[in-house]
């Protein structure tokens, strides 16, 4: 029986294959993942130095919330992961101090209904008069979509736009808010000014509409709720759940190939064929866990490849600093700079041991680049250049003039996909273009419908379940 191949061992690759194996645990259907790297894992990649320090290059914290959450702390549970968890509170400094960073001063961000009452630096009114503007502000209706920029000026006014969406917006794809889609973060308050004229009316009216995500039968996500876990990661770093899925992979029969790029993809109704240097792997469905531009060139149908090379990705250059001793004067997750402000393409500073301590060290962790990495760096960052603006900026702002008693500088090519305006539709028309030529290829990973972590093990999860059921009866 030609088997299912999955492309890619990021973890929605790895997560893919392992919900397939569940729903068909048979070994008559042979899986098999096909990964380029040498280890698993993509993007989430953690380094463990011998001493003990974990340093995280990528991902470093995952939300329990929403039912993505639970989703993934269920997939925890079922890799018997739980008692390796490391858990930060709400209330936790690092979930208090989320700042923002205007003239080398650092800004709280609010947490409290209280603060948004008060003038708050480095807004120019309070925010809950930026929300009452909503009620009385005109809506633009028949829209299929907007700039993150764009829409919330609208709504609350250019002061929160630039200062609190411009700025979270880097923090989370590195992005240019007025480029990326306000379906990417605030699809439902898009479409409560588009229903409703407002996005408070529209919450009002349609309060109590939105179920709390269901934790099912899973203990943990239930205790995640109780507890009110605001963010979890792992020991030894976030890259221990691809380690534990990618062992757990090996255990049920799927073989994952590393160093084992796919080098074309000819698709057929009835079935497909995979190239790879070592031979040709022939499958009933593939399973496409590859960013979209690691996609595009496998295929040659330009209705596919088209809307593929639309999704573009941005470069995020990773600077580790770790310093002898505690250097830091204010706890916090870390801060994110607006981009009106210059700070030499520095994007934001995650202050790695205030999450989670580490003996006697700081552990910093800049992000730089993005959207504006050709701006500030040029189409090949240099990496002294990177790292001196990141010593610069934590200079200025934290003023830490120590020397970094070690560094890690990581420019990590195309890592975070834009999902720009358009990009919903974009998507519906990439899975039209396979559905109408009958193709057996899923598309999964972070391109397509979100780009977290949780995201990305859902889509792998959906990803298997539609395999499942065009197999038909297990
Ligand atoms: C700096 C950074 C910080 C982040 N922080 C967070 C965070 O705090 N919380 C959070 O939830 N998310 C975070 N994310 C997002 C999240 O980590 C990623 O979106 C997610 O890991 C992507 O997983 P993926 O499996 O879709 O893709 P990838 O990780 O890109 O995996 C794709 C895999 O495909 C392989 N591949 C490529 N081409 C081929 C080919 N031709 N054949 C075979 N294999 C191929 C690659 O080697 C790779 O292993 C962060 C991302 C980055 C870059
Ligand atoms: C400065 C650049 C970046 C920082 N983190 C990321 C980039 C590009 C990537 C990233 N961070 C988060 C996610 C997942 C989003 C999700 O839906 O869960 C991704 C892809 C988490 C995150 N980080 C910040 C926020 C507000 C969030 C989302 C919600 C949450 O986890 O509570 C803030 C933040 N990110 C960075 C810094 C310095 C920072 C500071 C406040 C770095």
């Amino acid at each position: 029986m030609a088997g299912v191949v999955v492309l890619g061992g990021g973890v929605a690759g790895l997560a893919a294959a392992h919900y397939l194996r569940q729903l068909r645990p048979s070994s008559a259907l042979p899986i098999t993942v096909l990964e380029a790297a040498s280890s698993v894992g993509g993007w989430v990649n953690t380094t463990r130095h011998v001493d003990g320090t974990v340093w995280e290059h990528g991902p470093r914290t995952v939300r329990p919330a929403g039912q993505q959450g639970v989703n993934t702390l269920q997939l925890v549970e079922e890799l018997q992961l739980q008692d390796r968890l490391k858990i930060i509170p709400a209330g936790h400094p690092a979930t208090l101090n989320r700042m923002i960073m205007t003239g080398g001063q650092l800004h709280r961000l609010p947490t409290s209904l209280w603060s948004t009452l008060r003038p708050l630096k480095p807004f120019h009114r309070p925010l809950a008069l930026a929300a009452l503007r909503d009620l009385w502000a005109p809506a633009e209706r028949g829209l299929q979509d907007d700039s993150l920029f764009a829409f919330v000026s609208r709504r609350f006014g250019a002061d929160i736009a630039q200062f609190a969406v411009d700025p979270l917006v880097r923090g989370i794809c590195a992005g240019d808010a007025r480029q990326i889609s306000v379906r990417f973060l605030m699809d439902s308050l898009f479409e409560h000014e588009q229903r409703h004229g407002s996005v408070l009316w529209g919450m009002w009216k349609e309060r109590g509409r939105t179920a709390p995500p269901d934790p099912g039968d899973s203990e943990l996500a239930r205790r995640a709720q109780k507890e009110r876990w605001s963010v979890w990661s792992l020991e030894g770093g976030l890259r221990t759940l691809p380690e534990a899925l990618a062992e757990r992979l090996a255990a049920d029969g799927v073989s994952v190939r590393l160093d084992c790029p796919a080098t074309e993809l000819r698709l057929r109704p009835d079935g497909a064929t995979v190239h790879t240097a070592a031979g040709e792997l022939h499958a009933s469905h593939i399973i496409s866990a590859l960013p979209a531009h690691g996609l595009a060139p496998l295929v040659t149908d330009r209705a596919v490849t088209e809307p593929l090379e639309q999704i573009e990705s941005v470069t995020v250059a990773v600077i580790t600093l770790e310093y002898a001793g505690q250097l830091l004067r204010q706890p916090g997750f870390g801060y994110l700079i607006p981009s009106c402000e210059p700070a030499g393409g520095v994007l934001g500073v995650i202050f790695d041991t205030c999450s989670f301590p580490q003996g006697d060290r700081t552990i910093l962790t800049v992000m730089s680049g993005g959207a504006e990495m050709e701006r500030w760096y040029g189409a090949r960052p240099d990496r002294e250049q990177v790292l001196r603006a990141a010593l610069d900026e934590v200079r200025r702002t934290l003023g830490i003039t120590a020397e970094p008693s070690r560094v890690c500088v990581q420019i990590q090519e195309r890592c975070i996909p834009q999902y720009r305006v358009g990009h919903k539709a974009l998507v519906a028309r990439l899975r039209d273009a396979v559905r109408e030529r009958q193709w057996p290829l899923l598309l999964a990973g972070a391109a397509y419908d979100g780009v977290s972590v949780n995201d990305c093990i859902l889509s792998g999860r959906r990803a298997a379940e539609a395999v499942s059921a065009s197999l038909g009866e297990a």
